[in-house]
């Protein structure tokens, strides 16, 4: 894409402040005309360059460094400089890219926050600046903004309590929406709450940039969480937020409070929960079967492995299973052992998915409850969720033991980063004899077993939530259902490589996402549309309504106007 998009952009802005709004900013790429009509003249070096001049530039330098993080840090100073750049440079190096500027590396990036910072990148709200709530959402630069991802930072990837360092996977996320999903930068914001933090390394950290403060009561929390939300839909009622990483007592609270409120859903919890059952879908179709058919275990009951779980209830009652049956396909395995109605201390939403007890009774176990290795034995699953943030806890006997029992199952280490990952996909190849369908949550190498070359899939939720902000803005959603996920997965699971050839992944190749996404959008958006959700529009308006809102990375030519 060479070309300029069609129509001019008519700016107030020039001087070396235009240079430095990284919406506008062109550098070298601005024309001769353009550096006289905005007084830019000597403020670049002569020379006039393409885009393309400029990602090559840029693109030596991103790989003079060894190390993933500089790496980052160098994309993300692009990005606060020249986002077209920075979007353009991302859109000709994908797969080397996203792990980059999302996970894995993002993780490093939000633990290291304080001490990488450069600038100045979305909105930090500090519980004690409440009062002043308006005027910052009045303080960004951006009037029209259609997505926000906003964290507190208490549960950031599998790396627990980072405080304002969740700013990074606000960033991270946003970026995705933009490079894969289309959204114009200048749509999206990213905020981090700042409540405190109980990260007692940050607090002593002389570096560390929030406030200097444990978190707050949950009473506080509670109403600040409202403040922020009422406030926003005061500033931008059509708004999509897109809660991120926060902590397990608040995550699903949060989101069943408010879903009927605004347009908005949980990353961690639907975002998870749609691209996991896509992926599982997806290599049910490989081996012939129904998802109804499997018996499936989660290692994890935290909302993420709960809500993977409730929609793969949901999809097992649309292939003709009662609830009930269902639910007695689904083992819910956490820090105890396996949920049975005899735990005492579960949250609502394990509750409704404890195994009851007298389907346990030939069980012979050794403890109160039955531990990981004796609910493979005794239940023999047909697929192992890992979504515990523990490493190693999938062991060679269990995996060996699941292997015993089932002809090729399907094995999903999900837990991220890859330091936190159950089991490596090598050592899965490994103990199953290359005989699995394995994803796994972050990107890992392909791996050598027997002399062939397995590549792993990545089964991360930057399959999904693009599309879904795509299809949301394409039709002007009010809200995001369970069915516009449903829409999703079953898009996603369509898609398969491997399901539809017998060859590839079982999930497209990441270069795939940003058409992925448009698929993913259209099937959102006309659920939203059957629904009564969104604006009533035919499906070729709706195609026209996608492809016009898929932002290119582009220089537009700009024109000048004054104040
Ligand atoms: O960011 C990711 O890669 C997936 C995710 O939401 C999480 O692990 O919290
Ligand atoms: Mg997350």
């Amino acid at each position: 894409m060479t070309a300029m998009s069609k129509t001019p952009l008519y700016i107030p802005y020039a001087g070396p402040a235009l240079l430095e709004m990284p919406l506008l900013n062109k550098g070298c790429a601005f024309s001769k005309e353009e550096r006289q009509t905005f007084n830019l003249t000597g403020l670049l070096p002569p020379r006039y360059e393409t885009i393309e001049e400029q990602v090559q530039r840029a693109y030596l330098q991103y790989s003079s460094f060894r190390n993933a993080i500089n790496k980052h840090i160098y994309l993300r100073s692009i990005q606060d400089n020249n986002e077209t750049l920075f979007y353009r440079l991302l859109q000709d190096h994908l797969p080397e890219m996203l792990p980059i500027i999302y996970t894995p590396t993002v993780g490093d990036a939000c633990e290291q926050f304080s001490d990488i910072y450069r600038s100045s990148r979305g909105l930090f709200i500090s519980y004690v600046d409440r009062q002043q709530i308006d005027d910052i959402l009045r303080n960004t630069t951006k009037r029209n903004v259609k997505i926000i991802v906003v964290t507190d930072g208490e549960r950031v990837l599998g790396l627990g309590d980072q405080g304002i360092g969740g700013m990074g996977i606000s960033i991270g996320k946003l970026s995705l929406y933009t490079a894969c999903g289309g959204i114009s930068p200048a749509y999206t914001l990213p905020v981090v709450l700042d409540v405190g933090t109980n990260n007692e390394k940050l607090l002593q950290d002389p570096m560390y940039m929030g406030e200097r403060h444990r978190r707050i009561p949950q009473a506080e929390y509670d109403a600040f969480i409202d403040f922020f939300l009422q406030a926003v839909k005061r500033r931008w009622p059509d708004v999509i937020v897109q809660f991120e990483d926060f902590a397990q007592p608040n995550a699903m609270p949060i989101l069943q409070r408010y879903r009927d409120q605004l347009c908005c859903f949980n990353d961690d919890i639907q975002g998870t929960a749609a691209v996991t059952v896509g992926t599982l879908l997806a290599a049910c179709r490989v081996k012939n079967r129904k998802l109804s058919e499997q018996r499936v275990v989660f290692v994890g009951a935290g909302s993420a492995g709960c809500g993977i779980a409730e929609q793969v209830i949901a999809q097992m009652r649309t292939e003709g299973l009662s609830d009930r049956e269902a639910r007695h396909r689904v083992y819910m395995v956490d820090r105890f052992g396996l949920l049975t109605e005899s735990m005492t201390g579960l949250r609502d939403f394990q509750q409704k998915l404890v195994q009851v007890s007298n389907r346990l009774e030939d069980w012979s176990i050794e403890s109160d409850y039955p531990s990981l290795l004796e609910v493979i034995q005794y239940a023999k699953p047909t697929v192992l969720i890992g979504v515990s943030g523990q490493h190693g806890i999938f062991t060679e006997t269990v995996i060996r033991t699941m292997t015993q029992g089932c002809d090729w199952p399907i094995i999903f280490p999900l837990s991220n980063p890859p330091r936190q990952v159950e089991a490596t996909p090598e050592q899965i190849i490994e103990w199953t004899e290359g005989r699995v369908l394995l994803a796994a949550g972050s990107p890992f190498p392909p791996v050598e077993y027997g002399g062939k070359r397995y590549d792993v899939t990545q089964c991360n939720n930057s399959y999904i939530f693009p599309g879904i902000g795509l299809g949301v803005i394409a039709v002007q959603a009010r809200r995001i259902s369970d069915e516009m996920l449903i829409a999703a997965s079953e898009t996603l699971a369509a898609a398969s490589p491997l399901a539809n050839t017998g060859q590839g992944e079982l999930l497209p190749p990441l270069t795939e996402l940003p058409e992925l996404s448009k698929r993913i959008a259209f099937a959102v958006g006309k659920v939203a549309l059957k629904q009564n959700l969104a604006l009533e529009i035919s499906d070729e308006q709706l195609l026209k309504s996608i492809e016009e809102n898929f932002w290119q990375p582009v220089y537009r030519h700009y024109k000048r106007v004054c104040f």
